[in-house]
């Protein structure tokens, strides 16, 4: 199968509460979004490492014997228990080229790239020949867990090439049942702990929230690396909104946590409040039947306008999330961001009978005027909460054409199967 090479995918995710908290010990209900991120490796002929990254606009490729002398230099620092040090950040951006202290998306892509693809084969094998591409249905830093679906992508290509997990394909097969003959809990486990590593590169103090859906999928409860699937989650429809406003995750973290040492006695407090939103969230999750009638509602609203409130007393709002939530007000609608906010994507919680339309839609104005500001696109989308968001029983491999030609809402963990 490595020999043959293979595609794998990872789905990104939606946060309906608890970001920012749970980096903070406190609790986070998450649950897998239909939009995924693919990954194709095939084995290289060369003595050739070629990366190719469109999303962030990266083509780079590397000699196999400059890469084995930079792993057997940084050998006794990759500790996958540890963040990785500074130091190791350090010495892969000058062999990659990097300044010190860029933080671009095309720089963090490669530095998280380099550091797996060090890490995982200086424990489990060697550097792989080969030609790795990465794209995705996810828009990059907008909240939605792209960074995860990517470690997810890299962690779970790379253990396999490297012979540490198995191929959930037999011979000869084109299509795998995802429960039967998929990975094991022990290797989803393994592909899991790397994906957090890779998150660790990206967004410097991860929870492991983000990377635990994109492996999982479905709807999980989260805890300081507890991970706890919810079974009894009832059909929501949410609809998601990217202000298209850019942001970076590892900025807005430590941001709160400046906050946080800063006024503790103040901060606190929020994200005790938050941790209890969750746990209020889930009980009212947990009793409602699967086809929820709308006296359900006003408890989960009223819980999206509280949270939405403390992200803002946090420091992690944005005038684009003001003006999503006064928009959709003005509708009798309520919504929150979701992720790490900062601009990206808010959520708008919709009870049953309001606009039955899957499709994309675009806002009506404010008092007559567009709702979209000049020059922008805003993206809209709505989603249903689950089924579409379950891990479906049995998920067959399909060509990564044919994948994103579906209508874009079936979650689940991530696939594997042989390229196109
Ligand atoms: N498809 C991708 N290819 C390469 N890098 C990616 C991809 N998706 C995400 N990334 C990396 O993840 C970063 C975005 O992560 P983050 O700020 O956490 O936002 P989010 O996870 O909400 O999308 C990007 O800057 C990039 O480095
Ligand atoms: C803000 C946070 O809670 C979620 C970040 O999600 P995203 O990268 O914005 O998709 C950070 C984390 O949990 O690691
Ligand atoms: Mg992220």
């Amino acid at each position: 199968m490595a020999e043959r090479g293979l595609v794998v995918s990872a789905p990104g995710k939606v946060i309906l509460h608890g970001e920012h908290a749970v980096v903070h010990g406190k609790a986070a209900l998450a649950v897998a979004l239909g939009l995924r991120t693919f990954l194709c490796l095939r084995p290289g002929g060369e003595e050739r490492l070629r990366v190719r990254l469109p999303g962030v606009g990266v083509l780079r490729s590397w000699d196999l014997p400059g890469l084995r002398a930079l792993r057997g230099r940084l050998e006794a620092d990759f500790d996958e228990s540890k963040p990785p040090s500074a130091e190791l950040l350090e010495a892969l951006k000058e062999f990659a080229g990097i300044p010190a202290e860029a933080s671009a998306p095309d720089s963090l892509a490669i530095l998280a790239f380099l550091y797996m693809c060090l890490a995982i084969s200086a424990k489990y094998g060697d550097v792989p020949s080969a030609d790795i591409v990465v794209w995705s249905e996810l828009p990059t830093g907008a909240g939605l867990g792209s960074s995860a679906a990517y470690a997810v992508c890299l962690a779970a290509a790379l253990l396999r090439t490297c012979g540490a997990i198995s191929c959930p394909l037999k011979d000869g097969e084109t299509t795998a049942s995802w429960r039967a003959e998929g990975w094991t809990e022990e290797e989803m486990t393994l592909i899991n702990s790397w994906a957090f590593q890779g998150e660790r590169v990206i967004h410097g103090n991860p929870s492991g929230v983000d990377n635990a859906v994109a492996t999982w999928g479905g709807a999980l409860r989260y805890q300081s690396g507890k991970i706890k699937s919810l079974k009894r989650v009832p059909t929501l429809r949410i609809l998601l909104t990217n202000t298209k406003v850019p942001r970076s995750t590892k900025v807005l973290v430590v941001g709160v946590k400046e906050k946080i040492l800063k006024f503790p006695a103040i901060m606190n407090p929020v994200l005790d409040s938050i941790d209890a939103i969750s746990q209020e969230c889930q009980s009212v999750l947990e009793a409602m039947p699967a086809n929820p009638s709308p006296e359900y509602y006003p408890v989960l609203e009223e819980l999206f306008d509280i949270n939405q409130h403390h992200l803002n007393v946090i420091g992690v709002g944005h005038p684009s999330l003001d003006r999503l939530c006064r928009v959709t007000a003005s509708h009798g609608l309520h919504s929150k961001l979701t992720g790490a906010g900062g601009g990206g994507c808010g959520i708008t919680l919709l009870r049953p009978g309001e606009c039955p339309s899957a499709r994309p839609v675009r806002h009506g104005g404010e008092r007559g005027r567009p709702f979209l500001p000049p020059g922008t696109a805003w993206l809209t989308r709505w989603l249903f909460l689950p089924p579409p968001w379950q891990t479906p029983p049995c998920w067959p491999w399909k060509q990564p054409s044919e994948i994103c030609a579906l209508a874009g809402l079936n979650a689940g963990r991530p696939t594997s199967g042989p390229p196109a």
